[in-house]
């Protein structure tokens, strides 16, 4: 069976991930293309890598542009989905990449995001316990952002097994097109290069309440998230280094063996072997998060890291993944676990 799929946000980069994807899926078929200011422009002067899609022409986003596909991917900016996905019918699979449906609790949305709450979605992270059950057959998926993905890979086995306490310090590097592609000038390219810049300190990221929404869940009882993201001179990759106090009793072997039973069969998520770290570079462009778990014994901390491609298991990826499994079509069509590299 084959779907038909449009992309609304088509001239973004989650949009153009979505689409590089898609281009590969055997089961979908690409059908309307829109985005904003861009409309009416072609896609091969907007995403030159998306050769076979070059000449189609973005249309508006509207209801009418969106009618008549079995599936719709929102990549717009956060709080542009909700008045789109109402417009379209519970008969459409509706995937969005943007964060107006991932949290569950009003009160964290109005507080992080400043807008009345729309709604909770099914949450597209298949790995966190229940997940898959939820997605299955669901017309509605709401991809999670990029750094909780990172650090939700990286830490729920540690709450699973209950090995850490609730207090959780995250210090995340994250490549520039995770901004999105609108010009800012904090993105200007002699900002960027040759720096690292911490931004969004003291707990103000909107990614805080969803990590804690995550975890809390794992944990079973409410856990607490200091996030500090920074900005690294590089395109794509999030590399999450994670930490929290080891519970008495947690040895490395506990916490080893606790990652490799969490993470077994997970297609999509690979525990590296003891000593080898994660690294960017190794996921570019794939769907995979690599996690490697240590603990500091000195400290008494269980540190987890984890790299993922912002854009694709990060975004697009996770989407596909998600999406696959609502549809009940096996969960890795389309979706590669090889990178790029060098
Ligand atoms: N970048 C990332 O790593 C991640 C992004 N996301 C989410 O994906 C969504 C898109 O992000 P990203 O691709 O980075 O952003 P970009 O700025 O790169 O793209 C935004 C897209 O939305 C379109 N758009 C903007 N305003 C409107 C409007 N008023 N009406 C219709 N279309 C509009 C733009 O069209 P035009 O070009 O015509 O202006 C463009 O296609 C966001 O919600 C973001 O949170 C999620 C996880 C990670
Ligand atoms: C480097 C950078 O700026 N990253 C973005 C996160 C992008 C993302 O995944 O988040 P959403 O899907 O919630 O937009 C930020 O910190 O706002």
């Amino acid at each position: 069976m084959t779907w038909q799929a449009a992309v609304a946000g088509a001239s973004g980069y989650a949009g153009g991930e979505v689409l590089r994807l898609l281009l590969g899926h055997p089961e979908i078929e690409i059908g309307a293309l829109t985005g904003g200011g861009n409309a009416g422009r072609s896609l091969g002067e907007l995403q030159p890598h998306l050769v076979p899609l070059a000449d189609r022409v973005l249309r508006d986003t509207s209801a009418r542009t969106l009618a008549g596909h079995d599936v719709v991917f929102l990549a717009l900016p956060h709080g542009q989905s909700a008045a789109v996905a109402e417009a379209l019918g519970p008969d459409v699979v509706v995937v969005d990449c943007g964060a107006d449906f991932r949290l569950r609790d009003p009160g964290a949305w109005e507080a992080f995001y400043g807008s009345p709450h729309a709604g909770t979605w099914p949450y597209g992270l298949p790995e966190l316990p229940g997940a898959r059950a939820a997605l299955k057959g669901s017309s509605r998926i709401a991809v999670p952002g990029c750094y909780p993905t990172a650090v939700t890979l990286a830490l729920f086995p540690a709450f699973a097994a209950g090995l850490v306490e609730p207090d959780v310090v995250v210090v995340a590097a994250s490549g520039t097109s995770g901004a999105g592609r609108a010009p800012k000038p904090h993105l200007l390219g002699s900002e960027v290069m040759g720096a690292m810049s911490p931004y969004g300190v003291g707990g103000v990221h909107r990614h805080t309440p969803e990590m804690v929404q995550n975890l809390t869940e794992v944990a079973g009882e409410p856990v607490t998230v200091s996030f500090t993201p920074t900005l690294a001179p590089m395109t794509r990759g999030i590399l999450a280094t994670c930490s929290a106090p080891a519970r008495p009793g947690a040895t490395a072997r506990s916490v080893r063996d606790a990652y490799a039973q969490a993470l077994e069969g997970e297609p999509f998520v690979r525990l590296l072997p003891e000593g080898q770290w994660p690294s960017t570079a190794a996921v570019h462009g794939s769907n995979t998060a690599l996690v490697q778990v240590a603990l500091d014994g000195a400290a008494g901390r269980v540190v987890a890291i984890s790299a993922i491609d912002n854009l694709t298991k990060g975004t697009a990826g996770g989407a596909v993944q998600s999406l696959n499994i609502a549809l009940g079509i096996p969960e890795g069509t389309g979706l590669s676990t090889i990178g790029v590299a060098p």
